[in-house]
C-alpha cells in the first residue's frame, strides 16, 4: 500500500519510514503525505503503530529507514526542536498544561519554544486573549486550567498551537475522553476554524465519528503497514480496514 503520490506543495511527505524497537516492528515502510489547508487523519487499531510514526515524524524518534520532507525541506533526521521551530507543532494524548500557571500563561509559555535564546514571544497577550475569546475561553483566562472541564483544556491547546502560526498542526487522539455532544461541539470547532483559517492538520484519533466528519483523506495503519489510504467514503467500505477493526475487536 502506497501513500497518495506527493504533489508540490505538500506540507508534510514522509516515505519508506521504518522502525522497530528490539524485535518488535512498529512501523514498515509507511508513507504518507498532508496537503496545504486540508485535515488528514491516521487511525488504525490499538498499537497499530500510530504514535510511533507521530513520533518518528515530530522527531521524538528517530527512523531507522526512510525520510521526511516538511515545507520542501528534508527534516528527517532533525530534532523535534527544530520542527517544532520550523511549524510544526503538535498536542498529546494526554493533555499538558501546567496547573500553576493561569489559561492565558499556559497559551503564552507554548510560544516560548519557537524563539531559541529567550526572545520575546512571537504571540502578544492581546493576541492570545482574542484567541481564547473566540474559542469561549475568555472567562477562563486568569484561572488555572485545572478547574477547567476536559474539551475545554483541549481548546487551550489547540489556542496555544494556533498562537505559533503553525504550517502543520498534529493533533494525538483530541476527541479521547470526551463524551459524544462534547466529541461532537469539538469536530464543528476544528472544522470551523480549519476552514476559516486554512490550517493544515493531522489527527490521530480512535473516534471513527470524529475522523469521518474531519478528515477529507485517511492512512490506516495496521500491525505497522498501511493497509489502506483514501477518502473516508473509500476508507470505510475498504474489506481490510473494515477486517482490521473487526478483528481488533473495535
Ligand atoms: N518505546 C517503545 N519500546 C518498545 N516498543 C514500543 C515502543 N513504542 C511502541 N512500541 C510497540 O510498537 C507497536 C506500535 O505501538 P504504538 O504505540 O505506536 O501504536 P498505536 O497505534 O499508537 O496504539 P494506541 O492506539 O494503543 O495508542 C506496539 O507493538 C508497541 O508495543
Amino acid at each position: 500500500m502506497t501513500s497518495r503520490p506527493a504533489r508540490d506543495g505538500d506540507v508534510l511527505t514522509a516515505t519508506g519510514i521504518s522502525k522497530s524497537f528490539g524485535g518488535v516492528r512498529a512501523l514498515r515502510d509507511v508513507g504518507l503525505t498532508v496537503s496545504p489547508g486540508t485535515i488528514c487523519a491516521l487511525i488504525g487499531p490499538n498499537g497499530a503503530g500510530k504514535t510511533t510514526l507521530v513520533n518518528v515524524l515530530t522527531g521524538v524518534y528517530t527512523q531507522d529507514a526512510g525520510d521526511i520532507t516538511f515545507k520542501g525541506q528534508d527534516i528527517g533526521r532533525t530534532g523535534a526542536d527544530r520542527r517544532a521551530r520550523a511549524g510544526m507543532v503538535r498536542t498529546f494524548q494526554r493533555v499538558r498544561l501546567f496547573p500553576q500557571l493561569s489559561v492565558l500563561e499556559n497559551v503564552l509559555a507554548g510560544q516560548w519554544s519557537r524563539r531559541p535564546f529567550g526572545g520575546r514571544p512571537a504571540a502578544t497577550k492581546e493576541r492570545a486573549l482574542r484567541e481564547l475569546e473566540e474559542f469561549g475561553l475568555l472567562k477562563h483566562a486568569h484561572r488555572s486550567p485545572a478547574g477547567l472541564t476536559f474539551a475545554d483544556c483541549r481548546r487551550v491547546e489547540l489556542v496555544r498551537c494556533l498562537l505559533g502560526d503553525p504550517a502543520l498542526i498534529l493533533l494525538d487522539e483530541p476527541a479521547a475522553g470526551m463524551n459524544p455532544e462534547e466529541a461532537q461541539r469539538f469536530v464543528e470547532h476544528v472544522a470551523e476554524v480549519q476552514r476559516e483559517r486554512d490550517l493544515t492538520i493531522l489527527l490521530i484519533e480512535h473516534n471513527m465519528n470524529v475522523v469521518m466528519s474531519l478528515a477529507s483523506w485517511i492512512y490506516v495503519l495496521d500491525f505497522g503497514q498501511l493497509i489502506a489510504a483514501g477518502t473516508p467514503g473509500e476508507v470505510r467500505r475498504d474489506e481490510r480496514v473494515i477486517k482490521a477493526y473487526l478483528g481488533a475487536g473495535e
